[in-house]
This record gives C-alpha cells, sequence and structure tokens, in this order.
C-alpha cells in the first residue's frame, strides 16, 4: 500500500535556500516551486513554515515538510514534535524527519516522535535515514517510508555522488517505499534510482540552488 501521496517514478523537487543565499525566503522559494511544478515535478519538499505556507498558496501538488531547527552537525532536521506540528499547520502534506542514530535534542525518541505526528497531526512521516541499520529501525518506530537524505552527512566527509546503492540494499530489505535523496544532479542519475527501485527521486541543489550550480561551472573552468 502506498502511504505517500505519490504515483511510483516521481519526481519532488527539493526547494529550499539558506540565509545568506540570495534566493532566501518564502517569495524566491515559492516562485521556484512553481517552475519545478510548472516542469512536471509531482512534489516539493520544502523547509519551515514560512516556505511551506507560500508555497502552498503558490502550487497544489503535496508538500513534503522539514523544518531545520538547531545545529547542522547533529540532529536538526524536524528535530522535534513542535517543529512537525509547525510545517503540518503551513501546507506540509507529509512530515520529513532525521531518522538516524544520533541521539535526540530533547530526549524524545523516533517512535514517540512518530506515534504523536500519526495520532496528532494525521499526516505519513518518511524517515530521513544515512543507512541499512537506521532504515530498519526508522521502520520498526513506524515511519512510513525512508529517503536516503542523510547518507554521507553523517561521518566524515560528503561524497561527491549519489548513494544509488543504499537506494538498491533499502528497496531489496524494507516493506516501504524508498525515496532517493541527496546528490542527485543528473537526468541519468535520477534514472538510475529508480532502475534500484526508488518510488521516487527528490532533486534540491541541481534545479534549485544556482548559487551552487554557478560555483560547479566555476569550479570546472578553472
Ligand atoms: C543533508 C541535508 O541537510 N539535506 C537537506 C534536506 O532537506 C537539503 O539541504 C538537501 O538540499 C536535500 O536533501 C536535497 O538534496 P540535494 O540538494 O543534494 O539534491
Amino acid at each position: 500500500m502506498s502511504r505517500l501521496p505519490y504515483a511510483a517514478g516521481a519526481l519532488i523537487v527539493s526547494c529550499q535556500a539558506r540565509p545568506g543565499n540570495p534566493l532566501h525566503g518564502p517569495e524566491p522559494m515559492s516562485l521556484m516551486a512553481k517552475a519545478a511544478v510548472d516542469g512536471g515535478a509531482s512534489g516539493i519538499r520544502a523547509n519551515g513554515p514560512v516556505d511551506v505556507a507560500a508555497i502552498r498558496a503558490e502550487v497544489s501538488v503535496p508538500i513534503i515538510g522539514i523544518y531545520k531547527v538547531g545545529d547542522p552537525s547533529g540532529v536538526f532536521i524536524t528535530p522535534t514534535v513542535e517543529s512537525a506540528a509547525d510545517v503540518v499547520r503551513a501546507g506540509a502534506d507529509v512530515v520529513a524527519l532525521d531518522g538516524t542514530l544520533r541521539p535526540r535534542p530533547n530526549g524524545h525518541t523516533l517512535a514517540t516522535q512518530i506515534e504523536w505526528i500519526h495520532a496528532e497531526l494525521g499526516v505519513p512521516v518518511l524517515a530521513d535515514v544515512d543507512s541499512v541499520e537506521s532504515a530498519l529501525v526508522a521502520r520498526d518506530a513506524g515511519a512510513d517510508a525512508v529517503a536516503t537524505t542523510l547518507s554521507g552527512y553523517t561521518n566524515g566527509s560528503v561524497p561527491t555522488d549519489p548513494d544509488i546503492r543504499l537506494v538498491a540494499d533499502l528497496a531489496a530489505k524494507l516493506d516501504c517505499e524508498v525515496v532517493a535523496e541527496g546528490r542527485y544532479r543528473t537526468a541519468a542519475d535520477v534514472r538510475a534510482a529508480l532502475d534500484a527501485g526508488a518510488h521516487a527521486v527528490v532533486v534540491g541543489t541541481a534545479i534549485t540552488n544556482p548559487l551552487a550550480i554557478t560555483r560547479w561551472m566555476v569550479e570546472a573552468m578553472r
């Protein structure tokens, strides 16, 4: 049974810009979301209630809401039930949250956080994991689906390529939908993720971050 509001093969575009990026803010992100949907995206992933609300007003596709709070070196993607409630009240249809094995900021367990979101907010939970082990634990804790979002971000330096092997391993081992996310840069990358068993693919930087894309080009021209 599909727990996510996306048909198989969906492209979900992540529209996020951190402070310091000239596109930071609800207006640029809602325009990015509209462009993505006009281009055929089936969903949007967005950060924080302000951006989620602005995007909700602009597009009708299901939104995966996250709320980055705290220190990026630890659990910071929707770390608390309050942060989940904020993005759902702003219009998110799915909550994505940190599903790694790292300690959570307020002492809650992943299972109690997911249980509360299901009971109080009534939306599916997508666990952003970094390994097969964390994905299995997240699924046991009640996650409706898992995403490879945090692979490569929890120990040491960040790789260049997407973790397609993790997508294949999760698709083979889990009884839920697997979302491929993290460092998907090209059409060949997203095709490979679907071929490896992904239900959907999330692409962020390569579509919605011209600052980063420009840097890639400039670097290659040195
Ligand atoms: C690790 C982390 O914090 N990932 C975040 C999760 O929401 C975003 O910063 C990413 O842009 C998103 O996952 C999409 O990935 P990419 O931008 O590589 O296509």
